[in-house]
């Protein structure tokens, strides 16, 4: 077991990694409350993993109350926030008890943003069971649910008091999620971490074979990335947007496709190949770089063309998108690998470019 920190002065919290880590009473009792326990999770995931979670929750003295939403993303709505709140109340929950998201990013988003406003705030911890979970939703306190005109439109940066990441389960976990939750760790090499983007080049089959040590290194090493970028800007107020890296194309992909249709990671990948090229079009990048970048999103098997829909239906959710100020979306654009910058300068004509290009052909 290894433990990093968040390192966020009195809202700290410890993320810890390991084997076997949900059957640890130990690492679970400093994060719990005086109050009793509510654990939220999924429906693929409950039959998998919640009987481990209760005992251990058991051993502490702390019976808890299960709350089991459909899995899928189409979950991260309002009405589920409602549901969450009125389950808590009819078993008279207080301010003092603590949330337990035991699942993916959709399970994580959704109980933290419950934990946000439910009595104006309870405690929750973060216990993530999806390569994506691990490596990027259960970390920095970004929880919030989904609108129809747009993704994550309402929630709050509120965050838990631990992260807690059995990397057991992801034995269970399917192919697509696991490959899906490879475009975040990408992510992090190209805004960032050229030298961790070197060793994905060169290590991509081992972290596909799922090899343990290729793993751990994935998962301990994106925690960290991340956590000191959150670390150093909470509240995205400026260099966190770099984490956005791929999401201005991908949360339009997602939200006009009606969500679900595409994972968040491959919507992501696709995303983020759609940066690379507007990056090249703005002679940011060289070709040989977009080239490497493509490699490497191919190489994981995360898909590249965006789906074929009016540039209008596009921009229209781009506009929409969080990082828009003054009425113009602003880009993560790279200037080289490892290198992001956040731009509001970008031609209008570029954009509808790269549009074009990724939903006739991707990748020249
Ligand atoms: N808050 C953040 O900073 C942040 C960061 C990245 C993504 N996200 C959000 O996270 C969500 C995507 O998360 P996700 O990819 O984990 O999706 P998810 O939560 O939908 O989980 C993926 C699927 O895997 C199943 N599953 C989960 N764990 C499993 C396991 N161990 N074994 C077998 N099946 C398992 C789930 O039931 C689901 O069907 C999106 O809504 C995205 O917007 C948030
Ligand atoms: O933690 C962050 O900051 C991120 O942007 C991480 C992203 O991978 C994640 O998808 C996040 O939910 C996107 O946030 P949003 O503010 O663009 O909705
Ligand atoms: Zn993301």
């Amino acid at each position: 077991m290894r433990s990093l920190c968040v390192d966020l002065g009195q809202r700290s919290y410890p993320i810890h990694t390991g084997t076997g880590i949900l059957a640890d009473p130990s690492l679970f009792a400093p994060a719990l409350s005086k109050g009793p326990v509510a654990v939220v999770t999924d429906s693929n995931v409950a039959p998998l993993y919640l009987e481990t979670l209760q005992k251990t929750l058991k051993a502490l003295d702390k019976p808890s109350l299960t709350i089991i939403l459909p899995a899928g993303e189409e979950s991260k709505s309002l009405d589920n926030i409602q549901e969450i709140a009125g389950r808590l109340l009819s078993a008279g929950y207080g301010r003092d008890c603590t949330l337990c998201a035991l699942g993916g990013g959709v399970v994580g988003d959704i109980t933290g943003f419950a934990a946000a406003v439910y009595q104006r705030g309870v405690a929750y911890i973060q216990v993530p069971t999806t390569l994506l979970a691990m490596v990027d939703s259960s970390v920095g306190g970004k929880t919030g649910v989904n609108h129809p005109l747009g993704k994550n439109m309402i929630g709050a940066f509120y965050q838990p008091q631990a992260v807690i990441a059995d990397t057991d389960t992801l034995d269970s976990l399917p192919e697509r999620e696991f490959r899906s939750g490879l475009a975040e760790v990408i992510k992090y090499g190209l805004i960032n971490d050229q030298g961790f983007f070197s060793w994905l080049e060169d290590h991509m089959d081992a972290v596909l074979a799922r090899e343990p040590d290729a793993l751990t290194k994935v998962i301990r090493h994106s925690c960290k990335d991340k956590a000191d970028i959150v670390a150093r800007d909470e509240l995205e107020g400026g260099l966190r947007a770099i984490l956005n890296l791929g999401h201005t194309f991908g949360h339009a992909i997602e939200a006009a496709t009606g969500y679900g249709q595409y994972l968040h990671g491959e919507a992501v990948a696709i995303g983020m190949v759609m940066a690379a090229d507007l990056s090249r079009r703005l002679d940011l990048i060289r070709e040989s770089e977009q080239d490497r970048i493509y490699a490497l999103v191919k190489a994981t098997g995360l898909p590249t063309l965006a789906p074929a829909l009016p540039v209008a239906d596009y921009l229209g959710f781009m506009r929409v998108d969080k990082k828009a100020e003054e009425g113009r979306v602003r880009f993560i654009l790279l200037r080289g690998i490892g290198s992001a910058v956040i731009t509001g300068d970008v031609p209008p004509a570029a954009v509808t470019q790269t549009l074009q290009a990724f939903m006739e052909h991707g990748h020249a």
